[in-house]
């Protein structure tokens, strides 16, 4: 007799469709990382004396520990900032942010979207964005960073996916009213793994789908925004006592800056921007 058949009946049963189900999901797993939706490898560089491989310092541990975020002033240089800004504007240019403009009744043309954010793999001077940003998650994961309170991190599953967000945000004479919240001028209060975490609402591939949203730990937000004046606006708000309004900081996107916070629990938003705010996102995934 197979060891299969000496199983009761509900138990082979359970399973099979067990198996099954495992099979679904490795496929389904396997055809998000074909679209690269799911997060890559995560090997980091080698500490390399840069600017921002620099070794993360225990006092910075502490504060990013406890504060749930944390300001890196000269990330990135300022030749290096006006590389990865004309490298957006090239994108821009392309009509990667929005559809091809057409004629409005006076002549002028106009586009059918605002401006918003893209999701890029490699793309020339902003995969050097990329790379620093890379370099710093070495340098944190080299560090004794120790995680949030109550969270299981393990620096040895940290990783830096192949992609980056890229926005332009704001600066446009007439945003369209119409559109989603996220390509006005602003961005809601929200966390960075907001939505993932409903099994029921989002479905088996919904789920499956949303496994990058989970997977995030670190935000990086680095600004290439030069001469950034108080009324161009565009702050980043930051809510360090959760969901609570009571307190906030609000930190301006200044060419250079990096910020980098906790993506499941760091309340954050963008208040309104006056001047067109250019930023790129990365998201540091534990996995
Ligand atoms: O651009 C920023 O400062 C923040 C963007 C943001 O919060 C996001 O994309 O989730
Ligand atoms: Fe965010």
């Amino acid at each position: 007799m197979s060891w299969l058949a000496r199983l009761p009946p509900s138990v082979t049963v359970d399973r099979v469709g067990v198996a099954a189900a495992i099979a679904g999901c490795v496929g389904l797993v396997a055809e998000a990382q074909r679209q690269g939706k799911a997060p890559m490898n995560g090997s980091l560089p080698a500490k390399d004396g840069t600017a921002a491989g620099r070794v993360f310092t225990s006092k910075q541990c502490r504060q990013l520990e406890q504060d749930g975020y944390i300001v890196l002033d000269n990330f990135l240089s300022k030749q290096q900032v006006q590389e990865a800004r004309n490298a957006i504007q090239t994108l821009d240019d392309n009509y990667q942010f929005r559809s091809s403009p057409y004629e409005t009744f006076d002549g002028k043309a106009a586009s059918s979207r605002t401006r918003d954010r893209v999701i890029i793999n490699r793309s020339g001077n902003l995969d050097m964005v990329r790379m620093q940003i890379s370099a710093f998650a070495r340098s944190l994961v080299d560090s004794d960073f120790k995680g949030f309170p109550r969270d299981d991190y393990d620096s040895t599953s940290l990783h830096v996916p192949s992609q980056m967000q890229v926005s332009i945000c704001g600066g446009l004479e007439t945003p369209n009213p119409d559109e989603e919240e996220s390509t006005h001028n602003f961005y809601h209060k929200h966390v960075d793994s907001a939505g993932a975490h409903n099994f029921f609402e989002l479905g088996v591939i919904g789920w499956i789908r949303s496994q990058h949203l989970r997977q995030r730990y670190l935000t990086c937000l680095v600004y290439l925004n030069t001469d950034w004046k108080e009324g161009d606006g565009g702050c980043l708000r930051v809510f360090p006592n959760g969901e609570s309004e009571d307190s906030y900081v609000d930190i301006a996107p200044l060419g250079g800056r990096m910020v980098v916070l906790s993506s499941p629990s760091l309340f954050h938003g963008v208040l309104p921007t006056n001047a067109q705010r250019y930023a790129c996102a990365a998201w540091l995934a534990l996995a």
